[in-house]
């Protein structure tokens, strides 16, 4: 589904993406870790044609995003890490509507469409509210929702898990299961506790791809990791020390440590 060749960017005559070259599948959850300043938010910039790569290709579907970004906008939606950079209607429903409006949407069919985003991240109620009285993680996720309004094959997220409360992050898992196989996720994040329902992840440092591998192998590498100034988070730690695979959430982990037990007492 995503493509990248050989992927190069400098902003200033400094060099951020060192040759990146990375295969993404449909409908797969795709991770990319890695530590600040990594590279993480100016390659997902690449993802939709925003940056051109100054060497290299980015293809998603085979369709050249540097050269065809309207429309290969049409097919990945990007959540920028900062909702500001995302929302600038006065109501809830314009920011949401601005998108599939653009789409040709209309009437009934577009008020259908941005309620059933909004409910997907579970602000159905805030369709009147003024966006700029909004604290930060409502902002978040009603940008998540403005992307979701225009149904794109490929969702990705940049840091979608920070400033998000309890609820705000248990929706969003609930949202990246429901559309699991279904579209292309890919999320980034310098923490891997947020990555570990990842079918794959990539580790990337210093504008270049160090590792990918599942959750389980590029995890399991506390060395490499903290070598890259990543966390290793405990129960990941825990998990790997028992000789048991990473859990995709706390629902898995209960589930293995109850057949761990069972099986350590026969
Ligand atoms: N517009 C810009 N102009 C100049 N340098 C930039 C610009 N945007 C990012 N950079 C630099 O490029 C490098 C990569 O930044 P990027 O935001 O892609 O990293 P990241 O992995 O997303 O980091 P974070 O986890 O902090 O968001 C950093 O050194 C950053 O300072």
């Amino acid at each position: 589904m995503i493509e990248l060749i050989d992927v190069h960017f400098s902003y200033s005559g400094r060099e951020v993406l060192k040759g990146i070259t990375l295969g993404i599948e449909q409908g797969e959850v795709f991770g990319l870790l890695g530590p600040n300043g990594a590279g993480k938010s100016t390659l997902i910039m690449h993802l939709n044609g925003v940056l051109r790569p100054q060497k290299g290709k980015v293809l998603v579907n085979g369709i050249d995003a540097a050269r065809s970004p309207r429309e290969v906008r049409k097919k990945v939606g990007i959540v920028f890490q900062d909702p500001n950079d995302q929302l600038f209607s006065p109501t809830v429903f314009e920011d949401v509507a601005f998108g599939p409006y653009n789409l040709g949407l209309r009437g009934e069919e577009l008020k259908e469409r941005v309620f059933k985003a909004l409910k997907l991240v579970g602000m159905e109620s805030y369709a009147d509210r003024d966006v700029k009285r909004l604290s930060f993680g409502e902002k978040k996720r009603i940008a998540i929702a403005t992307v979701l309004a225009m149904e794109p094959e490929v969702l990705v997220f940049d840091e979608p898990f920070a400033n998000l409360d309890f609820k705000g992050k248990r929706k969003l898992r609930e949202l990246i299961e429901r559309f699991r196989g279904e579209r292309t996720i890919i999320l980034a994040s310098h923490e891997a506790e947020y990555l570990t329902m990842c079918d794959r992840v990539a580790l990337m440092d210093g504008g270049k791809v160090i590792a990918v591998g599942t959750p389980k192998e590029v995890f399991g590498n506390a060395e490499l990791l903290k070598s890259h100034n990543l966390d290793v988070p405990p129960l990941i730690e825990l998990f790997l020390s028992l000789g048991l695979d990473v859990p995709k959430d706390i629902g898995e982990a209960k589930t293995k440590i109850a057949n761990f037990l069972s099986q350590s007492s026969k």
